[in-house]
C-alpha cells in the first residue's frame, strides 16, 4: 500500500527519518534500526529486539517491554518510517507526479482554486509525539488518516465536540494514546462489505490499550475527481483498500475498468489528487473530502451495498467499569498450545450460557505460526497456529460472562480481555430518509435546469452559449450522480410515491433538456441517463407488481413519446 501524508509544510515521518539516518550515519541500503516492541505476555517471548529492514536476522531482548525512555519508543516507530523512506527513495528514482510512490509527494504545483489544504490539521507523526503537549479541556481523539477520512467522522460520532487528531498510521494512533498525546483512539476493525481490518486486530494485541466503546458508521462513498474531469478521462482509481473493495462491483458497472491503487486513507487519496493536479485519477472518499480538497463528485453512493457500515472501536489507557444496566459487548483474544481443536470447547462455554457471539476472527500466531505434529507412520503434519478474537454480547459485570471466561481459561494457554463496553445501539438511519434527501437534491437541480431552459432565471439573460453549455453539463453531471445514488437506494425503498413524483417531473423536464443537450452533451452520457431511467422504472414496476399497486402511466414512456415528437433539428 502506498502512503500519503499531508503537505510538506509540517514535520512528518520523512523528516524524522532523514534526521535519524543522518545522525546515525546509517547506510540507507542496509538500514538497521534498533527497535523494542511492546508485547503481551503471549508475544513477549519472541517479539522484542533489533529489527533489520534489510532482512538481517533479528535478535531479541528478554524484557518483552518497550524501553522506558521516549527515545526507545521513537526508535520502535522508526520501523514504519524506514519503509516510508525507502518508498520515497523509489519515488525519487522513478520520478513523475503520476506515481503514488512518493510519500505525500506534494511536489506538483497547484494551479487550481482549491480550498487551502494548509488550513487542515496535519496527521500526527512520530516527531509530534515528543514532548507531550499541554492538555486542554477538550477530549483529544486520535484517528488514522487526514481530515475528511471516515475515521474522523467516527471520532466525531463517538465523542461529539472532541478534538480529532489525525495520525498517519494506525500504530501512531495507538502510541498517541499510550504517550498521553491523545485521550482516546478511534480505529476501524471491520466493515460489512470489506471484512476485518486485520492490522488493527494485530495492533490491539501488541499494545496495552483497552476497548471502551464501539461506533458503527454508515459509509457512503463518492467518486471524486478534479473539477471538469469526466469519467472517460480516468485511467486509475485510488483509495483505501477497504474502500476499493467496498466499491468493486459499482466501479465496474460505471465502466471504470481502470487500475485501482491502494493508499493509506480515503481522504488522503482525495488530497493527493488535488495537490498533484492529477486529471486522470479519481479517488473514492467522502463528500466531506470533496469539499475539503476542492474536488467534484462524479458519482455518489458507489459502495456495492447501500447499507455499508464500518465498525470502529474506541481505545483508552484505562478500561471502563462494566455495567449491566444497558447492552454491553466484551472482546477477548485467546490461543491454545494444542491448536484449533480447542475452539469448539471454548465457544461452547458461551453457547451453554446463552451468550451470543457477534464476531470471531483468527489471525496468525506470530510467535509460533506453525505447529509440527509427527506421526512415525504417516509423516509430519504442519498446522498453522492462530490467535482467536471473539466478541460476545455480555458485560464482564454479568456473572454468566465471568463463568464463561473462567471456563475458557481452562482450555486456553493465553487469554486476554480487550475490553467490555457499551454496544452501539444508535437507531439505523432509515434508507428512505437518505433516499428522500437525494430526491430533494435532484428536484432542486431539475428546477434550476427548468428555469435555465425557460430563460426565467433572470440573473443573466445574455449568458452566452458556452457558459450555458458548461452550466448545463455541470448540472447534468450532478443529476447523473444523484440518479446513481437513487438507483442504489431504490432496491430497499418501499415507499414509491416520491420516486413517481420525481419521475413525472423528469418526464416533463427531459424533452426540453434533451433538445438543448443534443448540442452540449455527448450521446454516451445521454444514453447512460436514459438507461438509468429505464432501470429505475423497471425496478419500480417490479416492486409495484410485488406490492399489487395500480399502474400509473409510465413516466419514461411519456418521456420517450415526447422525445420521439421532437423535431430532428431542434437545437434551440
Ligand atoms: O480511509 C478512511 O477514510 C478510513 O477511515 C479508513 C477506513 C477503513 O480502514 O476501513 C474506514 C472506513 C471505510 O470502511 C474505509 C476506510
Amino acid at each position: 500500500m502506498q502512503s500519503l501524508t499531508p503537505p510538506s509544510s509540517g514535520i512528518n515521518l520523512k523528516t524524522l527519518i532523514r534526521t535519524k539516518i543522518q545522525s546515525n550515519r546509517v547506510n540507507p541500503s542496509g538500514l538497521v534500526i534498533r527497535c523494542i516492541y511492546r508485547f503481551d505476555s503471549a508475544n513477549a517471548a519472541a517479539n522484542t529486539g533489533t529489527v533489520s529492514t534489510n532482512g538481517a536476522p533479528a535478535s531479541y531482548n528478554s524484557a518483552g517491554h518497550v524501553g522506558s525512555s521516549r527515545a526507545d519508543w521513537q526508535s520502535s516507530c522508526a520501523i514504519l518510517a524506514s519503509k516510508v523512506v525507502s518508498q520515497q527513495q523509489n519515488a525519487e528514482k522513478s520520478g513523475g507526479a503520476g506515481n503514488i510512490t512518493a510519500v505525500n509527494g506534494h511536489k506538483a504545483t497547484m494551479d487550481l482554486d482549491l480550498v487551502p489544504i494548509d488550513n487542515q490539521p496535519k496527521p500526527l507523526t512520530i516527531t509530534d509525539l515528543s514532548p507531550a503537549p499541554m492538555h486542554g479541556a477538550q477530549l483529544r481523539v486520535a484517528y488514522q488518516g487526514v481530515p475528511g477520512a471516515y475515521s474522523e467522522a467516527a471520532a466525531g460520532k463517538a465523542y461529539p465536540k472532541c478534538e480529532a487528531i489525525p495520525c498517519d498510521q494506525f500504530e501512531v494512533a495507538f502510541q498517541a494514546v499510550e504517550l498521553w498525546i491523545a485521550d482516546r483512539a478511534v480505529l476501524p476493525v471491520e466493515n460489512s462489505l470489506g471484512g476485518s481490518i486485520h492490522r488493527n486486530y494485530d495492533l490491539l494485541l501488541r499494545h496495552r490499550l483497552h476497548i471502551v466503546g464501539e461506533v458503527q458508521l454508515p459509509v457512503h462513498h463518492c467518486l471524486l475527481a478534479l473539477p471538469g474531469v469526466r469519467k472517460e478521462y480516468l485511467t486509475r482509481v485510488i483509495s483505501h483498500p477497504q474502500a476499493l473493495a467496498q466499491c468493486e462491483l459499482t466501479l465496474t458497472k460505471l465502466g471504470l475498468n481502470v487500475a485501482r491503487e491502494a493508499v493509506d486513507d480515503t481522504a488522503g487519496a482525495a488530497e493527493y489528487i488535488a495537490s498533484n493536479n492529477l486529471r486522470d485519477t479519481a479517488a473514492i472518499a467522502s463528500a466531506r473530502a470533496a469539499d475539503l480538497y476542492g474536488l467534484q463528485i462524479l458519482a455518489e453512493g458507489i459502495q456495492d451495498d447501500s447499507s455499508n457500515v464500518t465498525r470502529f472501536v474506541m481505545l483508552a489507557r484505562e478500561p471502563i467499569i462494566p455495567r449491566t444496566d444497558r447492552p454491553f459487548k466484551t472482546s477477548i483474544v485467546f490461543a491454545h498450545d494444542k491448536g484449533t481443536s480447542v475452539l469448539f470447547k471454548v465457544l461452547s462455554a458461551f453457547a451453554f450460557r446463552n451468550i451470543s457471539l457477534t464476531k470471531i476472527e483468527s489471525r496468525p500466531h506470530r510467535n509460533r505460526p506453525i505447529r509440527l505434529v509427527d506421526d512415525a507412520n504417516v509423516g509430519t503434519a504442519k498446522h498453522f497456529e492462530y490467535m482467536f478474537y471473539v466478541d460476545f454480547e455480555a458485560s464482564m459485570a454479568d456473572v454468566r460472562a465471568q463463568n464463561a471466561l473462567a471456563e475458557v481459561q481452562e482450555f486456553t494457554s493465553f487469554l486476554r480481555v480487550l475490553g467490555s463496553y457499551p454496544m452501539d445501539m444508535t437507531p439505523w438511519a432509515p434508507i428512505s430518509s437518505l433516499l428522500k434527501s437525494e430526491l430533494s437534491k435532484l428536484l432542486s437541480i431539475i428546477r434550476i435546469l427548468n428555469q435555465k431552459m425557460d430563460g426565467h432565471d433572470g440573473d443573466n439573460p445574455k449568458q452566452n452559449t458556452a457558459d450555458m453549455t458548461v452550466f448545463v453539463q455541470n448540472l447534468l453531471q450532478q443529476m447523473q450522480s444523484r440518479f446513481q445514488t437513487i438507483i442504489l437506494y431504490n432496491a430497499e425503498f418501499k415507499n414509491l410515491s416520491t420516486t413517481f413524483l420525481v419521475l413525472r417531473l423528469l418526464s416533463g423536464s427531459f424533452p426540453a433538456l434533451l433538445s438543448f443537450n443534443y448540442l452540449v452533451l455527448d450521446k454516451a452520457a445521454l444514453d447512460e441517463m436514459g438507461n438509468r431511467i429505464d432501470e429505475l422504472e423497471q425496478s419500480i414496476n417490479d416492486l409495484r407488481g410485488e406490492m399489487g399497486q395500480d399502474g400509473a402511466p409510465s413516466p419514461s414512456a411519456s418521456l420517450k413519446s415526447k422525445e420521439e415528437q421532437k423535431p430532428a433539428d431542434d437545437s434551440a
